[in-house]
């Protein structure tokens, strides 16, 4: 049977991690302050959570049970990273949102701002539309990745610039259901 304490190694099949950086309980944790935050912000408006698959579907699913005002949800798929785990710079729309944000209080929920590039190009498309307004929630963060500045309101932890894995967070579209945040074994990559 998989237990909690043994579900890292039983998802990764062993050896996979290097380091992690944040367990499942230190995540949880987070975000439930993150929710506490959004529902005293978002009391008088009706919010359309907005998630950024794949990435964001962790996030969004624990983030929006976390909350207890009503809300909405859509989902946009963009990518820019492919299997690499670099940017490449150009961000692909792979599904539009199905929802007219117009007039709308749009949160975006994103997994992680690395460069930044691909919020920075999704915040310029999403404020064309005219939504009433636009906030961001990412669980991470890495401060010195930054290409580009983006204003985020909602930030769940900052990590150090290295590239991680789980809780929504792939490598080659692998690890996303890793329940913790982690850094790789070298040979991975290889
Ligand atoms: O700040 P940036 O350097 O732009 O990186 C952050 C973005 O990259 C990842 O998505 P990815 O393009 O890998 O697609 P995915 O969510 O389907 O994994 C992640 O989910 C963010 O959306
Ligand atoms: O560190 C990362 N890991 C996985 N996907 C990512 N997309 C941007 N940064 C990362
Ligand atoms: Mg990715």
């Amino acid at each position: 049977m998989r237990t909690r304490e043994n579900r890292v190694d039983a998802a990764t099949a062993g050896t996979d991690l290097e380091h992690v950086l944040l367990s499942r309980e230190q995540v949880a944790a987070r975000i439930a302050e993150l929710a506490a935050e959004l529902d005293r912000d978002y009391a008088d408006k009706d919010v359309l959570l907005v998630g950024v698959l794949k990435g964001a579907v962790m996030v969004m699913a624990d983030l929006s049970r976390a909350m207890s005002i009503p809300l909405s949800m859509d989902f946009m798929a963009v990518s820019s990273y492919g299997s690499g785990t670099k940017s490449s710079g150009v961000v692909r729309i792979l599904k539009d949102l199905d929802t007219d944000i117009s007039g709308r209080h749009v949160l975006v929920v994103e997994d992680i701002i690395d460069s930044g590039l691909t919020l920075s190009w999704l915040l310029a498309n999403l404020s064309s539309r005219g939504p009433a307004s636009v906030k961001v929630c990412a669980l991470l963060r890495k401060p010195d990745a930054a290409k580009v500045e983006v204003d985020v309101a909602y930030v769940g932890h900052d990590i150090p610039n290295e590239f991680v894995v789980g809780f929504g967070l792939d490598f080659a579209d692998k690890y996303r259901n890793l329940d913790c945040v982690a850094t790789l074994a070298p040979h991975v990559y290889s």
